[in-house]
């Protein structure tokens, strides 16, 4: 059973005389372990999408199942469902970590003694323990959203919802908490990151979904996508310029030399050039690849032209 099966979502916001389609078409589905990065331009109506399923904002058509249950009439749902949305305001600031993992362990159906052991373990993990007496106004922003996934944690969901994790954290932090969103994924979780931090979502995610006007555009396995996108030429670095009669063999099979560096774009050239080049010294040979940001424009971009 899939731990998030959302599909065909709309949502429609009427204000005034007005109304504005967010979210015109979102299907998404989780398996255990799997970590989907749910990315869109400012506003493609992920926070909405994430937000119905969160069982915050009611949506006008369309199913969620959190594990079978549905957030929106079966309360039961949520007990499988931990998020930390729009920043780290799911945290009180006047609390200290200890505090604020009991308080919510509480609300979210432990009893206080549960609370408290699994506050202590999750501290202990996410080494804060040091830090559970300071109130949360005195932590660092990266121990601040390492606390706020704790606590979205305490009561071990089977979903996580992460809207921005690494947003203003610095390169250490935001390794711990990319490290800390595998192994949680690893555990046999479910996790939703949404973040306009590209990079991250690339080292992160199994599968990416791009929604753009409302609909997804895009889902597919990470990796299959960037390979979509990634082009076959290959580059070919030399320690030093071609003699002219190898660059007259590579000229004949059309391949382009510039200065020290070769261009090739039929791959099924590869082996041939590099006999051509033997044993001439090669200081690289690397294949054009698309990251998830060449990705990310090139869809948006199709579907502004669109
Ligand atoms: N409460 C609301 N009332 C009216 N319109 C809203 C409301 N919340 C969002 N919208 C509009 O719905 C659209 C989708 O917004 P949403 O916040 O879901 O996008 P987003 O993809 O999360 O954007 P961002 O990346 O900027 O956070 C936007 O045009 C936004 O202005």
């Amino acid at each position: 059973m899939p731990i998030l099966n959302a599909q065909n979502l709309q949502k429609c916001y009427k204000t005034h005389r007005k109304s504005l389609m967010a979210v015109k078409d979102v299907s998404l589905q989780l398996a255990a372990g799997e970590v989907l990065a749910f990315l869109g331009p400012n506003g493609a109506g992920k926070t909405t999408s994430i937000k119905m399923i969160a069982g915050l904002i009611q949506p006008d058509q369309g199913n969620i199942r959190i594990l079978d249950l549905d957030p929106h009439r079966e309360p039961e749902a949520l007990k499988h469902l931990g998020a930390v949305l729009e920043g780290n305001r799911n945290l009180y600031w006047r609390l200290t970590p200890e505090e604020n993992l009991e308080y919510f362990g509480v609300l979210r159906g432990l009893t206080r003694k549960q609370a408290r052991q699994q506050g202590r373990r999750l501290l202990d993990r996410f080494e804060l323990n040091h830090k559970r007496k300071e109130t949360i106004q005195k932590l660092s922003r990266g121990m601040q959203q390492k606390v706020a996934i704790a606590v979205a944690m305490v009561h071990d969901p089977k979903l996580l919802l992460l809207d921005e994790p690494t947003l203003g954290l610095d390169v250490e932090a935001t390794e711990t908490v990319k490290r800390l969103v595998r192994e949680i994924a690893s555990e046999g979780r479910g996790i939703v990151l949404t973040t306009h931090q590209l990079d991250v979502a690339e080292a992160l995610s199994d599968r990416v979904a791009i929604i753009n006007q409302g609909s997804i555009v895009t889902e597919k396995p990470t990796h299959e996508l960037i390979n979509q996108f990634s082009s076959s030429t290959y580059r070919i670095a030399l320690e030093e310029e071609l003699d002219s009669d190898r660059d007259s063999k590579l000229e004949y099979l059309g391949i382009t030399v510039t200065g020290k560096q070769i261009t090739l774009n039929n791959p099924e050239l590869l082996y041939t050039v590099l006999d051509i080049l033997r044993p001439l010294p090669i200081v690289k040979v690397e294949k054009d690849q698309a990251n998830l940001t060449d990705v990310f424009l090139q869809v948006v971009q199709a579907g502004r032209n669109a």
